[in-house]
């Protein structure tokens, strides 16, 4: 089966460049960035080092090819290809989406029918729907009988840290470090045509609340863990989560919004409470060496009303729930001030210009005067008292 992925990044590489060759399919990568094209098109392999707590293992990945996103062959390659991927970031799903639209008429005007599936891999919920939207707005609608019938827009959940790696474990940029646990868990009904056989990928009925399940506790813990992390100056997330005061509030945080979860999907709270530990745990591997820059990057998104650290807040409120750790995490977020980060100097000139309260409004769609806005600011301005500021790297 051909595979055209999206993104050459660390999970593109790491994860799912990794399955697609191991499940014998075969593989294009393409991406923006024409230095990573050149370094996959001149080594032609890469390894991936997965660790965890007494576990190492090297895998070497060949067999692929590599193609820029400008270049005009994408079309054909699109066109042609039964399984799309992309791991691209979420704030870059709307970029690659006139690509798309434009391969996928190639494909009615070759009148193939092959289906495409195309899910969308970023930590974002129901990813691969807001691309369909993207694409069906730019698609004319005489071609959309044949998209509904054809085109499969998958969502999924995908789980497993793999870091941006400064210093390689060997002469070859390209290889990377990876935890061992993965977890990837696709939407049954999305697919058109056969389901493909990949290894690591798990069928599901059930996807929201796996979705829910994965960014409203890994992710809002792990954000947590970073912006407190980076206040204390600390530089890896190991070092974060082992600082036993912010380890509490990222666990009570995630305690917080797995309540929520518990009370929406009717979780079993003794797994759910384990289910978060683990995750802990996995913060803590010292293999990793994951950058807090990592973690806290594009606060603006972060900060959004229907992502990690803002939903669980407002789902805690809706059921009446305790949710005081989180708002200590949001006000933190607030705090990132990262010169290497756009959205994290953006929100620094909002809060000069509007205040703290109209820029957090702004950003997050909490009402000006409401509760939650009030004890967020509140908190933001004893925060120095608690831990020493750092607003300049
Ligand atoms: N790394 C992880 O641990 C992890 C785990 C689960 C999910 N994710 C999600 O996967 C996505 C990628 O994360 P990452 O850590 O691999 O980031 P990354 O920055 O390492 O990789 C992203 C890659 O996408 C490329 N890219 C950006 N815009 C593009 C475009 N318009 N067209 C083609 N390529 C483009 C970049 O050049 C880069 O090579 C994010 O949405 C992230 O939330 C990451
Ligand atoms: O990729 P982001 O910026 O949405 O979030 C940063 C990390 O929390 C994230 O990449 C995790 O490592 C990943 O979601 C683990 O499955």
């Amino acid at each position: 089966m051909k595979v055209l992925h999206f993104g050459a990044g660390n999970i593109g590489r790491g994860f799912i460049g990794k399955t697609m060759l191991q499940s014998g399919f075969d593989l294009t990568f393409t991406d923006i960035n024409q230095n990573l094209i050149d370094a996959l098109n001149y080594y032609k392999k890469y390894k991936v080092k997965l660790v965890g707590y007494n576990y190492e293992k090297i895998i070497d990945i060949n067999n692929f090819q590599a193609v820029n996103l400008n270049n005009p062959e994408i079309l054909n390659i699109i066109s042609n290809v039964s399984l799309i991927t992309t791991a691209i970031g979420a704030i870059s799903l709307n970029k690659i989406a006139l690509i798309l639209a434009k391969g996928i008429i190639l494909k009615i005007k070759l009148k193939s029918k092959t289906p495409l599936n195309i899910i969308a891999c970023e930590n974002k919920i129901q990813a691969s729907s807001y691309l369909r939207d993207i694409i069906f707005k730019i698609i004319p609608i005489k071609y959309h009988e044949y998209l509904n019938e054809n085109i499969g827009f998958v969502n999924c959940s995908i789980d497993t840290i793999i870091p941006s790696i400064s210093s390689s474990f060997e002469k070859n940029t390209l290889s990377l470090i990876a935890e061992n646990f993965k977890e990837w868990i696709v939407d049954k009904k999305q697919f058109k045509g056969t389901i493909p056989k990949i290894i690591d990928m798990t069928i599901s009925n059930n996807l929201k609340s796996f979705i829910d399940r994965k960014i409203l506790t890994l992710n809002t813990g792990h954000a947590i863990t970073a912006y407190l992390g980076w206040i204390k100056n600390y530089i890896n997330i190991y070092e974060s989560i082992k600082d036993q005061d912010i380890k509490n509030i990222v666990k009570n945080a995630m305690q917080e919004s797995g309540l929520t979860l518990i009370k929406k999907y009717n979780f079993n709270q003794q797994n759910h409470f384990s289910y978060i530990d683990k995750i802990l745990t996995r913060f803590q591997n010292p293999f990793l060496l994951d950058k807090i820059e990592r973690i806290a990057r594009n606060p603006l998104q972060k900060l959004a009303k229907n992502e990690r650290l803002i939903k669980p807040l407002l789902l805690a409120k809706k059921y009446n729930l305790s949710y005081f750790n989180l708002i200590k995490g949001i006000a933190a977020a607030l705090y990132y001030r990262n010169k290497n980060d756009l959205e994290s100097m953006k929100i620094d000139n909002l809060i000069k210009t509007l205040g703290i309260k109209k820029t957090l409004s702004q950003i997050s769609h909490l009402q000006l005067d409401s509760q939650e806005i009030n004890l967020i600011i509140s908190e933001y301005t004893s925060i120095n008292e608690i831990f020493s500021k750092k607003l300049y790297n």
